[in-house]
């Protein structure tokens, strides 16, 4: 089954164009990861997905139906960099705010939310750290609030824009190993993400993107040295002449 379908999408800043005509179907329990070079528009897609951000043209649907009906088994997770980290406030209620959907707005969280959003700090974790501040914590701890905020919605398809942009390979690890537990539990996880090295690795699924999709399916197929060249021009050779196929990493 296909969670989110999406038609001849387009988004623009101004008259800029972002993205043009995006068709993708993403079918359920799949791994994705977007790789495409800076202002391909894979920031852009998953807000205007999310209608956060405009939308020009195209159809989207979530689980055959719209995002307005689905809104609560979406889960995001946005850039680290878009987020206001000096607003005050300490990493329980960051993840708490997640619940908002589930609790209402103006109701006080009760005994049960705060138990999940202390089972989803622990998850990450980050059980030390949930009344500290988030301006006080390192990049890789709030990637890591981030995370746990996203996964006490407990939604079953989750948006995530490069979460292992900056962290290091413990917080990698951590990170990829829920990711790959999500999937397991049937979600469906879409992930922007940057190096290619790790593309086999991570990810079932890959979608390249350069405004519009340049190429989109399984990784084992889909990731080769054409479709890099075509999504990031022609002076980025990532592989080896030879040493793809049968290789599961990019050298
Ligand atoms: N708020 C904005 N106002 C104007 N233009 C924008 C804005 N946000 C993005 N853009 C432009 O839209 C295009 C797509 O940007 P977007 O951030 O979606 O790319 P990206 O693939 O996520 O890039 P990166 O890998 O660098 O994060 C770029 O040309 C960018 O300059």
């Amino acid at each position: 089954m296909n969670v989110l379908e999406v038609q001849g999408l387009s988004a623009a800043y101004r008259k800029n164009t972002a993205l043009t005509n995006v068709t993708c179907s993403i079918s359920q329990g799949s791994l994705t990861g977007i790789v495409g070079p800076n202002g391909a528009g894979k920031s852009t897609l998953i807000k205007t997905l999310l209608e956060l951000h405009p939308r020009l043209a195209g159809e989207v649907t979530f689980f055959g139906s719209t995002l307005a009906k689905e809104k609560k088994r979406i889960g995001y997770v946005p850039q680290r960099g878009s987020v206001d980290w000096d607003f005050p406030t300490n990493a329980l209620d960051v993840v708490m705010m997640g619940l908002y959907g589930h609790i209402g707005w103006l109701k006080w969280p009760k005994k049960k939310h705060e138990e999940k959003a202390h089972a989803a700090l622990e998850q990450v974790g980050m059980t030390d750290y949930a009344t500290r501040q988030i301006s006080q914590l390192s990049g890789g701890q709030q990637q890591r609030v981030f995370l746990a905020r996203a996964l006490v919605q407990a939604a079953d398809l989750y948006f995530m824009d490069e979460p292992l942009a900056g962290v290091d390979a413990a917080t990698e690890r951590a990170i990829m190993a829920i990711l790959k537990q999500l999937k397991e539990a049937g979600k469906t996880v879409l992930v922007v993400h940057h190096d290619l090295q790790t593309v086999t690795d991570y990810f079932d699924h890959v979608l390249f993107l350069n405004r519009t999709v340049i190429a989109h399916g399984p990784t084992e197929t889909t990731f080769t040295n054409e479709n890099i060249e075509k999504t990031y021009g022609g002076a980025v050779r990532f592989i080896k002449e030879g040493t793809f196929n049968g290789h599961s990493r990019v050298r």
